[in-house]
């Protein structure tokens, strides 16, 4: 289907909108489709060719959900002159090279879903501390080839202030997510929940490209499990040499894994691997998905900014840094082939 009008902006209006959404992959489609269904101006920051097919197919999400929207695009992002929130949906690799040409603009409030804990220095660096929330989203999602965007959990994205408390900024913009149908909370605590979803993340995503396998299946096996839980602990001991507190509240129940016998945080893994096995056997991070169709992995910003933050903190995570090499080498052996 092709809309009827061309979507790059000249216009002041639509240089201004409510939302301003870098990045059109998984997470970035299903929010700003949403959005623009309950009716608020959005823009999606993209590349040329993800530009191409929304201005051809609108933004379009299946799986939960089924509906496409049109939307308008921008492949400048320094023609943005304001929005009251930026969010940050694109892939940690080359962030901050692609928040350069938005220094200039008036963001009101901006925030990054991705995945990891530097994400938020990033912004801080680019729009000054106090116009930065943090955020998380336990929402997944994949893009498909044809431009759709597979709706595939819907959990809950976090939003809340770097200093932690409940703010009116942050309960709004996730109300208005919420109400868009993305379930959306605002917290008090999130630095917290980041460390805590961290600290999952930088297990199951080298697991994932490591087994290649569906969630569930390396959660499930006894000796991964083990290799879980360490990971678990080891990011856990950076946060608490950091003064963060952890949470139960996250993927798995970080606060208690790092206070439990090691066999304790063992059956939380296995435990979490049987609900993936029953309620969502397909699941696959995000990670494998980009390991899958060759595209770079958030390697370095996540894990590999951990390993050398961990040196700094004089903390050990050898389980979390052999992961770490064991995924780079197996990224450097599959370019090779290529
Ligand atoms: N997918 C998921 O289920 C979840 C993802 N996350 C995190 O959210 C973040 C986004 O992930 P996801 O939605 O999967 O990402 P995708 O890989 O689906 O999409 C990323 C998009 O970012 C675009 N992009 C890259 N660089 C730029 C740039 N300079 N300017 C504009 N667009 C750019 C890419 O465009 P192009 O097509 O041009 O390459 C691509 O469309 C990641 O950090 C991920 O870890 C967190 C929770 C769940
Ligand atoms: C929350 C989760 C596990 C969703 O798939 C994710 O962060 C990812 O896949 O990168």
């Amino acid at each position: 289907m092709q809309f009827k009008y061309a979507h790059d902006m000249t216009s002041s209006v639509e240089n201004s909108p409510k939302f301003a959404i870098l990045g059109a992959g998984a997470l970035g489609s299903i929010l700003g489709a949403h959005l623009v269904r309950a009716g608020h101006s959005v823009v999606m920051l993209v590349r040329e060719r993800r530009a191409q097919q929304i201005r051809e197919g609108g933004l379009r999400v299946k799986g939960l959900v089924d509906f496409q929207v049109e939307v308008p695009v921008l492949t400048d992002a320094s023609q943005l002159r304001k929005a009251d929130v930026l969010v940050v949906a694109m892939k940690t690799t080359g962030t901050a090279a692609a928040l350069q040409p938005l220094r200039n603009a008036r963001i009101g409030a901006a925030f990054s879903v991705q995945n990891g804990v530097f994400k938020d220095d990033e912004l801080v660096d680019a729009f000054g501390r106090d116009r930065v929330l943090g955020s998380l989203a336990n929402t997944s999602g994949e893009l498909l080839a044809n431009g759709d965007a597979l709706f595939t959990r819907n959990v809950d994205l976090q939003v809340g202030e770097l200093n932690g408390g409940l703010s009116p900024r942050a309960k709004e913009i996730t109300s208005t997510i919420d109400a868009a149908g993305v379930r959306s909370t605002a917290v008090p605590d999130i630095v917290s929940l980041e460390w805590s979803k961290f600290a999952v993340w930088a297990s199951y995503m080298p697991l994932s490209v490591a087994t290649r396998s569906a969630t569930w299946k390396y959660l499930l096996d006894p000796d991964i499990a083990i290799i879980v839980a360490r990971v678990v602990r080891e990011i856990g001991a950076m946060a608490r040499a950091q003064s963060i507190a952890l949470s139960d509240d996250s993927m798995l129940p970080v606060k208690s894994m790092c206070e439990e016998t090691e066999d304790q945080a063992v059956r939380r893994v296995l435990q979490a691997g049987e609900t993936f096995r029953t309620k969502a056997p397909e699941h696959r991070m995000s990670s494998l998905q980009d390991f899958n169709a060759g595209r770079p992995l958030e390697l370095e910003d996540t894990i590999g900014r951990a390993v050398r933050k961990a040196a700094e903190l004089g903390v050990a995570i050898p389980v979390a840094e052999s992961l770490y090499r064991l995924v780079r080498g197996i990224e450097k052996i599959a370019e090779k082939k290529e």
